[in-house]
């Protein structure tokens, strides 16, 4: 075993030690170009995202000799320099405040003058986002992946020339290609984003001063958490969305729950609403607004308008018509179960390509991708993606929601159980919620769970196992949970779905 190891080790080392690979430090140095373009890869990947970073790292791992691409300077992507992590850590710091402001009397906790310091809590956010890519960088240090600042586009399917950030042009060669550009917002039409007074996710992140009133257009994942976040920091949020509902995709149970409660924290929604023009010309801004099935139009005015009505896959402008690549009509890359695209040799992942946009699922694409590619076998269980919403409480799913259940003609039970009933929410005074668990009826077999609690986006996993491993609800409410936590409330919907919960 040990002689296994030790063979395995030397057969790494000698690859890390190859000459392309030693030179391949984190490099956005002339050096790093030229040896990136002289000698081919075996993976080349265009975008640095947690699709595109996370596949280079993993196909260095799996000795192949790997080149990253990445336009806008830094690595991590949407998520790590403008999506996942900025808007967690102004999540976090605006809750604080909030907790501060509402709570803490209540648990004895008092103090006079409180107040936001924005310019501290954006230094706060930068601080976490800087890290963090760095910490990539020191990664692909780690892994000799050769790093390569620059604009990237399809020469051929073994070539991408880079407008290099620094100026001038490389060619990288490699024998695959990963296309991991990822997504941009999408613009809606008579609506100009300036990123001041109407804003993407990207400008609701640097807001200079607190909005009195927003508007959001769009009630999904972005607008519901930077609404959330400008909302706790005193402004008035109206979000227009243009279906019947808040998160379209979410279980319609927890849906409402979820509605009603972000009501209680004063956000209002104008439901199956249009908006049908934009005026800038003033100090604010002016919405026309329109019923979505038609009829007559109102205005609403606004400081700041967030944008925040879905993301487009970012594939056009990169080469693909030049070497033949599929897109769909959303502009999203077609790929087959490997991730390869119809042209041999060129992989697409992540946000470019069909499925849910989330960090999580690009990661799991480009492991499987990577994997594919170096000869081994790759997977990824779309039905077992969670879903997560970092609002407070949080809101998290996976699986199925029992709409989609029944559609699909299957007989099942459901189990609910309410944080009320659950001892450590009530402890900490925070008991707004639910856990819902969706089950196969003869089966028992666990089909989907919608949870919203404190911290759902963690206590989500336990049921994504359940899932994964093809779990009974018997099997999870038979689990010994430590007490007094909140994820005994998902032990007792487990109960409550076959059997009877004990404590409602
Ligand atoms: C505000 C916001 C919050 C979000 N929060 C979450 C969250 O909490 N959880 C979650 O799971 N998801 C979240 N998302 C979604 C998440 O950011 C994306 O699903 C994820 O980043 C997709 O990863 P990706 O690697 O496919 O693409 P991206 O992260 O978009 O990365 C693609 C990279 O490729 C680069 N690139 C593009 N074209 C080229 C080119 N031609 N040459 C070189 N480089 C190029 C881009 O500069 C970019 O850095 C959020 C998104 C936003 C906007
Ligand atoms: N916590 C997370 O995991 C997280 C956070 C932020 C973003 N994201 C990802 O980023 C992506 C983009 O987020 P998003 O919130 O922009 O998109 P979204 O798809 O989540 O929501 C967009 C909403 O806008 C509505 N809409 C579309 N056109 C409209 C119009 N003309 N007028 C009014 N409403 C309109 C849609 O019905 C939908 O409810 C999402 O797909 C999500 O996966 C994830």
């Amino acid at each position: 075993m040990a002689l296994a190891i030790l063979a395995r080790r030397r057969a790494a080392d000698a690859v890390l030690r190859r000459p392309q690979a030693a030179a391949g430090a984190v490099v956005s140095a002339w050096r790093a170009y030229a040896a990136a373009a002289g000698e081919e890869s075996d993976v080349v990947v265009v975008g640095g995202g947690p699709g595109g970073y996370v596949a280079a790292i993993k196909a260095a791992q799996l000795g192949l000799k790997t080149t990253c691409i990445e336009k806008r300077g830094a690595l991590g992507g949407t998520c790590l320099n403008v999506g996942c992590i900025p808007s967690k850590a102004l999540l976090h710091s605006s809750h604080m405040y909030h907790e501060a402001k509402s709570s803490f009397a209540h648990h004895g906790v008092k103090f006079s003058n409180l107040e936001v310091d924005l310019p501290a809590m954006m230094a706060q956010k930068d601080k976490a986002v800087a890290g963090l890519t760095k910490g990539i960088e020191g990664l692909f240090k780690k892994n000799k992946v050769t790093y390569v600042k620059g604009f990237g586009k399809l020469a051929s399917p073994s070539e991408v020339s880079v407008d290099l950030v620094d100026g001038g042009n490389t060619v990288v060669k490699g024998k695959n290609i990963i296309i991991a550009t990822g997504s941009d917002v999408k613009s809606l039409p008579g609506i100009t984003i300036d990123e001041k007074k109407v804003v993407s996710s990207t400008g609701a992140l640097c807001l200079s001063e607190i909005p009195k009133k927003l508007v959001v257009i769009g009630a999904g994942y972005i607008g519901l958490e930077m609404g959330s976040v400008w909302n706790r920091l005193g402004s008035e949020v109206t979000v227009v969305e243009f279906a019947p509902d808040i998160v379209p995709s979410m279980d319609g149970e927890i849906r409402k729950q979820f509605q009603r409660m972000l009501e209680k924290q004063k956000f209002k929604f104008m439901l199956k609403t249009k908006v049908v023009g934009c005026d800038t010309s003033g100090d604010g801004v002016k919405l026309t607004l329109e019923p979505a099935a038609g009829g007559d139009q109102t205005v609403l005015e606004a400081d700041v308008v967030l944008v925040s009505a879905g993301r487009t896959p970012f594939t056009s402008g990169i080469g693909l018509e030049t070497i033949g690549v599929e897109t769909d009509k959303a502009g999203r890359i077609l790929v087959d179960k490997r991730f390869m695209t119809n042209v041999n040799g060129v992989y697409a992942i992540g946000d470019a390509i069909p499925g849910p946009m989330l960090a999580h699922k690009a990661e799991e694409d480009g492991v499987a991708c990577v994997e594919f590619i170096a000869g081994k076998e790759g997977h990824v269980d779309y039905d077992t993606v969670p879903g997560v919403v970092y609002t407070h409480p949080e809101v998290a799913s996976v699986g199925k929601t029992e709409e989609q259940v029944k559609a699909l003609g299957i007989a099942y039970s459901v189990g609910k159980f309410p944080l009320l009933a659950n001892s450590r929410a009530k402890a900490i005074d925070d008991a707004e919620g639910i856990v819902k668990v969706v089950a196969e009826k003869e089966t028992d077999k666990i089909l989907g769970v919608h949870i919203m609690a404190p911290n759902a986006g963690e206590i989500i996993h336990e049921a994504v196992l359940a899932l994964q491993y093809g779990a009974s609800s018997e099997d999870v409410a038979r689990t010994c949970h430590a007490h007094p936590t909140v994820s005994e409330a998902l032990k007792e919907a487990c109960l409550q779905t076959f059997s009877k919960a004990i404590h409602i």
